[in-house]
């Protein structure tokens, strides 16, 4: 008798449990690789994935933590370190000229180059701020964040921070751009109007098609709307008023010793229980 191989189908909550456990799974992982003992600087992103990433350094205990200064990227990094009995500093204090040691942050997509989707939970402009500081950023996320191009899994679009002045012309030109739909995020729930990041500026969510990498380009030129990660990348950045883009990019943190926005790897939590890791390829 022939026996089924297909996976089992999950209730809402199995899957919302399986999901929390691979985001654990990969932030230990992470942590366990790429936090050494003798670092100091240590970076702390937004987002849920988080969470795990700080449980899992303070369950390496005051011995070893207390000698150790924690970086937020925001108000929840912030109370996550503090909340763990952590050391808090900011980056406005790092001396110029000085680096994190390591950063670790979540992402809401991640290609096969570990170009980023980030600022879903409404975080990105600190984040690429402390990521691009760090010698090392650390991408820790589950399986659903895994995908060949950004857009692909993740559809409500590439998160665009920008001052609420400028909001309407950013979106005429997203627009013009080939966006399909772009909106200014709402508030929680039960708020009237658009959500406020932690720097007082609003967030567009802009949908494109998924993005190409450059190799891919010749045979996708000319179709409207259609973009490489840097083209993108790059003309958002442009638009007056935009402050900063959720679109993590250009050099690896193999490549340059300093200011990648891209990881030197990205871990992921997997359904069957292993974790993932995934490190730029060398040219
Ligand atoms: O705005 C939030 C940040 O960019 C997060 O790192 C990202 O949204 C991933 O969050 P989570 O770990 O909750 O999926």
């Amino acid at each position: 008798m022939a026996t089924s191989t297909a996976a089992p189908v999950l209730s809402a909550e199995e899957q919302a449990r399986l999901v929390e456990s691979s985001k654990r799974l990969a932030a230990f992982q992470a942590v366990k690789d790429y936090l050494r003992p003798e670092y100091t600087r240590i970076g702390i992103g937004s987002g849920s994935t988080v969470v795990y990433v700080v449980e899992a350094i303070a369950a390496l205990g005051p011995e070893i933590t207390s000698r150790m200064c924690f970086y937020p990227t925001g108000s929840q990094s912030e109370e996550l370190i503090e909340a763990a009995g952590l050391n808090l500093q900011y980056i406005s204090k790092l001396p110029s000229g000085q680096q994190l040691d390591v950063a670790f942050d979540g992402a809401d997509e991640v290609d096969d180059d570990l170009n980023l989707i980030k600022g879903g939970g409404g975080c990105l402009w600190q984040e690429k701020i402390v990521a691009t500081s760090a010698k090392q950023f650390v991408c820790v996320a589950d399986f659903r964040k895994l995908s060949p191009r950004l857009g692909t899994n993740w559809k409500k679009g590439i998160p665009i921070e920008v001052l609420p002045m400028a909001a309407p012309r950013v979106l005429d030109e997203l627009v013009r751009m080939g966006s399909i739909n772009p909106r200014i995020r709402s508030g929680l729930p039960g708020k009237a109007g658009a959500l406020v990041t932690d720097n007082g500026l609003w967030i567009i969510d802009a949908p494109f098609a998924p993005l190409l990498h450059a190799r891919d380009q010749p045979s996708r030129s000319g179709e409207p709307g259609v973009w490489t990660v840097e083209e993108l990348a790059d003309r958002l950045i442009k638009i007056p008023g935009v402050a900063e883009i959720g679109l993590f990019y250009g050099k690896n943190g193999l490549e340059v010793t300093s200011g990648a926005q891209k990881p030197v790897a990205a871990y992921f939590g997997m359904a069957d229980g292993t974790v993932q890791i995934k490190t730029p390829a060398i040219a």
